[in-house]
């Protein structure tokens, strides 16, 4: 019996050597089906593999979302942790420096915002290289991952810090694709799109849905979707869309024309954590990709029974108001649940 690693490494290889045309396609989106299976399998920790469910690094989840730090070691995530919590995180010139998570807080626009500092992690993470499987699992848990890089080092690092979330089930700043399947008892598949699609076809489409043993369903497609988006719906369940900022560090140590250049790369913030440069704008483009507004008022929209309102906003102090009430600046609101 061979490992699920090597059941991996030998349909990866196989994938390699297969041209993609029309008659291979059946068969490719079986090896692909197969090899999500697989991976899946790698990440459950009842398999064995071991390692997935982020035991001894998660930590209490504090305030109404939680960041993550992830980067390769020495790129300065710890030194940022310090300067925007104020939690200490012992930060030092050698890799590896933070060997667990630590976990501090920071105060945003009145939301208490949890952030956590993790240990670096290293190409081959994802496949169990260090205790890289752990500081993913809380990554993946995150409403936020802060991807810290150093500008002095090349941009394959993100590349590979991207790839190794991925390979976890993280789908960064992405939405899930737009597909949709209702599984029936007979009738076989009933596939249709609103738009064109280029990168797959049906046959691929029936080798995965059989891989998933999936034999009648109706498929709806809103996307010009790939064989990977098929299978991130039929994962459904282990995949996480997050949404990531790249926290671009020691800008200090480079040039404005360097700087400039770094600007354009999309998501990115750059910044100086030792010197705290440019951290009011990390903060800005966080509080934006949390989305919290409408994160918090769902969840309050649904439980709502009534506000109690002091402020400018009410005639008398305090006034009981409905959810159409508009606030004013400063007012304090008591919101009465259900
Ligand atoms: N020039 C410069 N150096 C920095 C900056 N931020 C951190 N450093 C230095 O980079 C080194 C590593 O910093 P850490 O904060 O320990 O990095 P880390 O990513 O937490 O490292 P590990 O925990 O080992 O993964 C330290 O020597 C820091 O002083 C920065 O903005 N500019
Ligand atoms: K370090
Ligand atoms: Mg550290």
């Amino acid at each position: 019996m061979s490992t699920t690693v090597e059941k991996i490494k030998e349909i990866e290889s196989e994938m390699a050597r297969t041209q993609k045309n029309k008659a291979t396609s059946f068969h490719l989106g079986q090896l692909k089906a197969k090899l999500a299976k697989l991976k899946r399998e790698l990440l459950t920790p009842s398999s064995g593999g071991g390692g997935g469910g982020g035991a001894g690094f998660d930590v209490a989840r504090t305030g109404v979302a939680s960041i993550g730090f992830i980067g390769f070691p020495s790129v300065g995530k710890s030194t940022l942790m310090s300067r925007l919590t104020g939690q200490h995180s012992e930060a030092a010139a050698y890799e590896f420096t933070t060997l667990t998570s630590v976990p501090g807080q920071v105060m945003y626009n009145g939301a208490p915002l949890q952030m956590i500092d993790l240990p670096g992690i290293i190409e081959g993470a994802k496949d169990g290289r260090g205790r890289g499987r752990q500081v993913i699992a809380v990554a993946k848990t995150c409403h936020l991952i802060f991807i810290v890089l150093d500008v002095n080092k090349p941009l394959t690092d993100k590349r590979v810090i991207e790839s190794e979330l991925e390979g976890f089930g993280i789908r960064i700043n992405k939405e899930p694709p737009n597909i949709t399947f209702k599984k029936k008892d007979k009738g076989g598949l009933n596939i249709t799109s609103t738009v064109p699609l280029t990168h797959i076809d049906h046959d691929e489409i029936k080798a995965v849905m059989s891989e998933y043993r999936i034999n009648s369903a109706d498929i709806a497609i809103r996307c010009d979707a790939t064989v990977d988006d098929l299978i991130d719906i039929l994962e459904a369940r282990s995949r996480s869309y997050i949404p990531v900022i790249y926290v671009l560090n020691k800008i200090d140590a480079i040039s404005i024309e360097e700087l400039d250049l770094l600007y354009r790369i999309p998501n990115a913030v750059p910044i100086s954590s030792e010197h705290g440069w440019n951290v009011d704008e990390l903060m800005e483009v966080m509080w934006e990709k949390l989305k919290l507004c409408n994160a918090i008022h769902r969840s309050i929209v649904e439980q709502f029974k009534t506000a109690i309102v002091y402020g400018k906003s009410v005639k008398h102090q305090p006034q009981r108001v409905g959810l159409s009430h508009e606030l004013a600046d400063e007012d304090i609101v008591t919101i009465m649940k259900r």
